[in-house]
């Protein structure tokens, strides 16, 4: 066994899911146990079973089979932030900090560390219990891809094939009906999955947060098309794109949730005003929680597994207070505070958006 700063530690997943969490979960139980002989606990549902004290050992046993099996079998959630808990007084709801009852439980099973798989939010909140005394190594999750302090989260391959298999067989009905069809797909605040897709998937316009679009020029693109004789075309809309000088399109709010708001809707917008200027037949997909669902992707097994052996060597390191990233080719480590920090949105003068546009993509403006 190699020398390690800690023998028992515990593991969450935090958030919206993304093909990949078990993957991670398993590298951190079989480096944690082969390498080291740590003793792995796995809290469920997030901050929610730190602060509930729900926790089970985990043993190689437990992670047999789920390589390539989407979401976690540890539950997560994107409500239970422990700084920020909602509680019932009298009549009311109020809010109040229960971080000091994870440290309770932590201490209750003698764990020494917590290796915490998230995005922004989860990653905000390990942060604050670094800040607080406990020992944590957080690992970047999320289809939107929009952490800035790495190349790339796990998670965003998966969904990136997924829609791009959406606009290939979109492509085929819409070209058997003279169509424009409308994709609506997750992100946020960041375009990346509408991008990476629509150019992998060959769109005619893409739509992104970052680039506010004026609905005349798209649908000038698509009068164009017919001019030149193609008959169909291929809108891929990110849920967060707005038009210039308008608002994100709102589908309801998650009180509870650090950002109440949920997306979706534009695609609808976006369809009905290309019909009703164009004066083609328009339909609209929302490929949804289809993007984060399902098996992952060889390359997201592979960063989520080189990710959760990274995490535990950096624990064994004694390196707290830092969440593992891919930088080029290599894994390295960043601290929390550079993790949580900007949002990484799509460059709006960058290569890929370049490429779009010499290729005649439409972004909107
Ligand atoms: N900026 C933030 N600072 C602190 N807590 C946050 C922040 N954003 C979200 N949270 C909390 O983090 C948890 C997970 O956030 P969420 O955005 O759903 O997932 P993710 O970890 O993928 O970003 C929720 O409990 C939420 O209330
Ligand atoms: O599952 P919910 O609560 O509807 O949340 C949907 C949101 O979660 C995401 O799928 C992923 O976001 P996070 O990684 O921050 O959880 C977004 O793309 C989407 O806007
Ligand atoms: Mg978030």
């Amino acid at each position: 066994m190699n020398k390690t700063a800690v023998r028992r530690i515990g593991v969450l997943t935090g958030g919206g899911d993304a093909p990949g969490l078990n993957a991670v979960i398993r590298a951190v139980v079989k480096t944690a146990i082969r390498e080291y002989g740590m003793t792995v606990l796995g809290f469920e549902n997030g901050f929610g079973g730190l602060i509930k004290n729900q926790v089970r050992e985990l043993t190689e046993n437990n992670v047999v089979g789920i390589l390539p099996r989407g979401g976690t079998i540890l539950g997560t959630t994107n409500r239970d932030n422990p700084f920020h808990y909602p509680v019932v007084r009298g009549n009311e709801k109020v809010f109040v900090d229960v971080s000091d009852r994870i440290f309770e439980n932590v201490s209750i099973h003698g764990i020494e560390a917590v290796i915490v798989i998230g995005g922004d939010g989860s990653l905000a909140i390990g942060k604050e219990l670094y800040d607080k005394g406990l020992k944590v190594v957080g690992v970047p999750k999320t289809i939107d891809n929009d952490l800035s302090a790495t190349d790339q989260t796990f998670g965003f391959d998966t969904a990136l094939t997924t829609a791009t298999e959406a606009i290939d067989k979109l492509h085929t009905t819409a070209e058997s009906h003279h169509r424009v069809m409308v994709l609506e797909v997750m992100g946020r605040y960041a375009g990346w999955i509408a991008l990476a897709s629509g150019l992998a998937g060959g769109a005619d316009v893409i739509l992104v947060p970052e680039i506010p679009y004026n609905i005349d020029i798209v649908a000038e693109k698509i009068n164009a098309r017919s001019q030149e004789k193609k008959k169909f075309s291929i809108i891929v809309v990110a849920e967060g794109a707005k038009s210039i000088g308008g608002e994100m399109v709102v589908n309801k709010r998650v009180e509870d949730s650090f950002d109440p708001v949920r997306l979706g809707g534009v695609g609808n917008v976006v369809a009905q005003q290309v019909e009703s200027l164009t004066g083609k037949e328009t339909r609209v997909t929302v490929l949804g929680h289809l993007q984060r669902g399902g098996s992952p992707t060889a390359f997201d097994r592979i960063l989520a597994t080189r990710y959760g052996t990274g995490a535990v060597n950096l624990l064994a390191e004694g390196k707290f207070g830092r969440m593992v990233c891919l930088k080029g080719q290599n894994i390295e480590d960043v601290p929390l505070g550079e993790a949580i920090g900007e949002l990484h949105n799509v460059p709006i003068n960058g290569e890929l958006v370049k490429v779009a546009r010499q290729l005649g993509i439409c972004l909107g403006d």
